[in-house]
């Protein structure tokens, strides 16, 4: 299912923080959303999530505007990873990642087998089978995020959306995203501070600056060490990975540039 954003302008209290933005992910497709902090990546990936609306522009699913799904229909289309990860569930691992199946019960309906198959599925592929009692409270920060993961994939929608991820993650724990994601093949749109983690994984960048798209493409095309320096204020040089053959990101870490905003 491919998405679509097409002239969207959203922001808060009544400020648009978004102005104009267009950007896609063609369907079975990874789209990264980068850019330095403030440059509206949550603020485009909440619209997509419908936890903000678009004061113009619209977000398309498959063709569909957003705003003629209904709630139900949005929820079991598209599931979300958000920045704001709540972290007071008083509910245990497997309750957290059963919530993902909501959206396919009726009113009071208890799980049936599908649902039990697809919330075992789920905590197998983020490592968490065997701690599917614990507190969702008691778990750390990279295991919340891992069992919030969970219950997107239970949710079993058409397009992920999936706002930092690699949050709190160790280098092996983001690998095995990372692969996961690879892996499900679903249209997924997802915001990455990591550039050389987002050059590996996704099909297509959008570079984000000031709440604009200003470059968009196949990651090699896109990072490039003038990029990096207009948009990033840091110098770089870009090469292929030596084991992958993906572009990588080295950062000069003893010297930054002026940026022209952001
Ligand atoms: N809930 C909010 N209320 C008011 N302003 C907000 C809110 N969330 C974000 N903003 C503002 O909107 C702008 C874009 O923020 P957004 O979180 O979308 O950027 P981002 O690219 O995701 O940043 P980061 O990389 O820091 O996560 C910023 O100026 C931010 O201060």
């Amino acid at each position: 299912m491919n998405v679509d954003i097409e002239d969207l302008h959203v922001g808060y209290a009544g400020r648009n923080v978004v102005a104009g933005v267009h950007l896609m992910a063609a369907a079975g497709e990874i789209a990264g959303l980068v850019g330095p902090n403030g440059s509206g990546k949550s603020t485009v990936l909440r619209t997509v999530y419908r936890h903000l609306r678009p004061t113009a522009g619209r977000v398309l699913l498959a063709g569909a505007d957003l705003r003629t799904l209904t709630p139900g229909q949005t929820a079991r289309r598209v599931a979300a990873l958000p920045q704001e990860r709540g972290s007071d569930f008083e509910l245990t691992v497997r309750e957290v990642v059963a919530m993902g199946r909501t959206p396919y019960k009726r009113a009071f309906a208890g799980e049936d087998r599908a649902d039990r198959e697809s919330v075992a599925r789920a905590l197998a592929a983020v490592g968490l089978a065997g701690a599917d009692t614990r507190r969702f409270s008691a778990l750390s920060g990279g295991e919340r995020q891992r069992a919030l993961l969970a219950r997107a994939f239970a949710q079993d929608p058409d397009v992920l959306v999936l706002d930092e991820p690699t949050n709190h993650l160790d280098v092996r724990h983001q690998i095995e995203l990372l692969a996961l994601l690879r892996e499900q093949r679903r249209t997924t749109l997802i915001s990455l501070h990591d550039l050389n983690a987002a050059a590996s994984l996704c099909d297509r960048l959008h570079v984000l600056h000031d709440g604009r798209v200003v470059a968009s493409g196949p990651p090699r095309e896109v990072l490039t060490p003038q990029l990096l320096a207009e948009v990033f204020g840091v110098r770089a040089a870009v090469t292929a990975h030596p084991l992958t053959g993906d572009p990588l990101i080295a950062f000069d870490h003893r010297q930054r540039l002026p940026t022209g905003g952001g």
